[in-house]
């Protein structure tokens, strides 16, 4: 997990071949299919088969699931042949580990912050996740755990160790993502509902803005870090 990983820009919840065509055309390097029923961007698994066929060998193609069993993970793995699992409820470093063993994909542990005390989660993955997704920890009230569209407090990642590569979701958009990329100087950024019209509703040109603004940024810092 320490070695350095190329930005990557990952829409979520897309659900409409349209809306995963406007992603890969203005350069996604990852989508994510989310099979969370609760969700408002759920896919079913026939969904998800024609839009991952659309995007297989153009995109990493990443399976959202929220505690999830092995046995589970491994047959959506062998229907869907996804590039990377997603695994954004309460699954334990250990848990973590024996689905990717089960599996037998990378995967992406999202991890919520609210406080700096929800920092030390990320050492405790070490190892065991392929990446950390560090997303805004979800309302208390809420019927799922990802989504919202709410930023965390950025600063508080200053506490993290600077060698620890992590991508940056929660309340991103195209207005605010490159302030978060200055700010946090993260690996990749992830969003869905700052790249909606409704919930679950994609917007072709809001993720065209997204994705350039997100690259543009990557791109400054990249360069002011090799000055
Ligand atoms: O997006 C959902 O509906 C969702 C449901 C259940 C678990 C996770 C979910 N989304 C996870 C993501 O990867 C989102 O991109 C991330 O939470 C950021 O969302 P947003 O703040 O809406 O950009």
């Amino acid at each position: 997990m320490n070695a350095p990983v190329p930005f990557a820009i990952k829409i979520c919840g897309l659900s409409t071949p349209e809306t995963l065509e406007a992603a890969l055309g203005a350069g996604a390097d990852m989508i994510g299919l989310n099979f969370h029923p609760k969700s408002p961007r759920f896919v079913t698994l026939e969904r998800a088969r024609e839009l991952a066929a659309m995007a297989r060998g153009r995109t990493a193609i990443v399976a959202l699931i929220v505690d999830w069993d092995g046995r589970r993970a491994a047959e959506l793995v062998e229907a869907l042949k996804p590039d990377w699992l997603q695994l954004h409820g309460s699954e334990t470093p250990d848990e973590t580990a024996a689905l990717r063993r089960v599996a037998g994909r990378p995967v992406m542990k999202a991890l919520g912050i609210a406080g700096a005390e929800d920092l030390g989660a990320v050492a405790a993955y070490r190892g065991a996740a392929d990446r950390i997704l560090l997303d805004a920890k979800p309302p208390k009230d809420a019927a799922f755990p990802g989504g919202h569209g709410r930023p965390f407090d950025w600063s508080l990642l200053a506490g993290l160790d600077p060698a620890q590569p992590f991508m940056l979701s929660g309340g991103l958009d195209p207005a605010n993502v490159a302030q978060a990329i200055g700010l946090t100087r993260p690996a990749g950024v992830d969003v869905s509902s700052g790249v909606e019209s409704a919930p679950g509703v994609k917007d072709p040109a809001r993720i065209a803005e997204f994705i350039a603004a997100a690259r543009k940024a990557a791109a400054a810092v990249q360069e002011g870090s090799q000055a």
